[in-house]
């Protein structure tokens, strides 16, 4: 089963406290980040802590990502090569234009695991796309690299440079959006969406998630754990939609003893896509502990 990833945490990398503490509030993914949340002249100190912690900490069951400074600045390569050194599981290249820099990445990623002795591909990435250039190149920089989980939007940036703002109804966003999450679906990689950085805005992060979570996308990038539990919320099954998915498993385990690939519930086809659907259903509320390892509902 693909791995859940709703909620991908930034955390600054020289923030001791954050770092120690980034395990407990139960992100899906957490990412530490050596660009844009750290000054210059913080940077190799970042890079030491992260390297420190990466390898310290037990941050449980959480995926644990890395973004570095991209290739084109000075401290790019020596944050690949500590990262792989320490183990990391998925390095984020930041503002992503091309296929070539998924691709110059990897190569130093390879290079690395190279000289530390590691297992040639162990070391995933993720690119995000923060720019015109990079969101019209979407689909080929997400078919750019087998060691890539996901592509995300970088708004901040993008939006800058569109000579725009983020608004409520985000239709700054949609092509952007469309672009990643098609590059993404059709690489057959998970597609994640922007930071909100108007944390104490509860309303407008909600009705950001519930676009995000309609269109499509794996999960969203948050830069505080209050935002955690908002987007585990909107996207947990409901009750409803619990019990139907256990219906149409059910029901498809029938069709397959008689042979049969496609069966009507209450009067509703259920095929492959439908069964597929199901199951991510029951994979969501597996991890809002609304149903136990069988499926079964929790009793309220
Ligand atoms: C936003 C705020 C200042 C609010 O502060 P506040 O003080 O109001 O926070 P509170 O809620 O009061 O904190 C309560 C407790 O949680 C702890 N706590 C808070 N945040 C935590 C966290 N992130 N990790 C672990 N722990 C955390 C805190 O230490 C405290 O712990 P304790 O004291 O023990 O109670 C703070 O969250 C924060 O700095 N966030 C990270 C910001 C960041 O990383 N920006 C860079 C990435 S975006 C970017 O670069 C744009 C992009 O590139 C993106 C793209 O590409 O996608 C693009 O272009 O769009
Ligand atoms: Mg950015």
């Amino acid at each position: 089963m693909e791995r859940l990833r709703r909620t991908m945490m930034f955390v600054p990398g020289n923030n001791p406290a954050m770092i120690k503490d980034a395990g407990i509030y139960g992100a899906d993914s957490i990412m530490f980040d050596l660009e844009d949340s750290v000054s210059l002249t913080e940077k190799d100190t970042a890079r030491m802590m992260v390297f420190e912690a990466l390898q310290n900490v037990d941050y449980g069951n959480s995926e644990l990502v890395v973004r570095i400074n991209g290739l084109d600045t000075e401290m790019g390569r020596a944050d690949i090569f500590a990262m792989v050194k320490a183990g990391v599981q998925v390095i984020r290249l930041p503002k992503t234009e091309t296929p070539d820099d998924v691709v110059e990445t990897e190569k130093v990623i390879a290079e690395a695991e190279k000289f530390f002795g590691i297992e040639n591909g162990r070391t995933h990435m993720m690119a995000a796309i923060e720019s015109a250039g990079g969101v019209l190149n979407a689909p080929a920089i997400a078919k750019a690299s087998d060691r890539l989980i996901g592509i995300a939007l970088g708004a901040e940036d993008y939006v800058t440079m569109m000579k725009t703002r983020r608004y409520p109804d985000g239709a700054e966003l949609s092509f952007a959006r469309n672009m990643i999450l098609h590059g993404a679906r059709a690489a057959g990689i998970a597609a994640f969406d922007t930071v909100y950085s108007d944390v104490d805005n509860t309303e407008g992060f909600n009705h950001e998630v519930e676009i995000i979570h309609e269109l499509g996308f794996d999960g969203k990038s948050v830069i505080n754990p209050r935002q955690i539990p908002l987007v585990n919320a909107i996207y947990a099954p409901t009750d409803k939609e619990i019990r139907n998915a256990k219906d149409v498993l059910h029901a498809i385990e029938e069709a397959h003893k008689k042979g049969s690939g496609v069966i009507s519930l209450r009067g509703k086809m259920v095929d492959k896509p439908v069964v597929a659907r199901a199951e991510r259903t029951m994979a969501l509320a597996k991890a809002s502990h609304l149903v136990d390892e069988e499926g079964n509902i929790y009793a309220k």
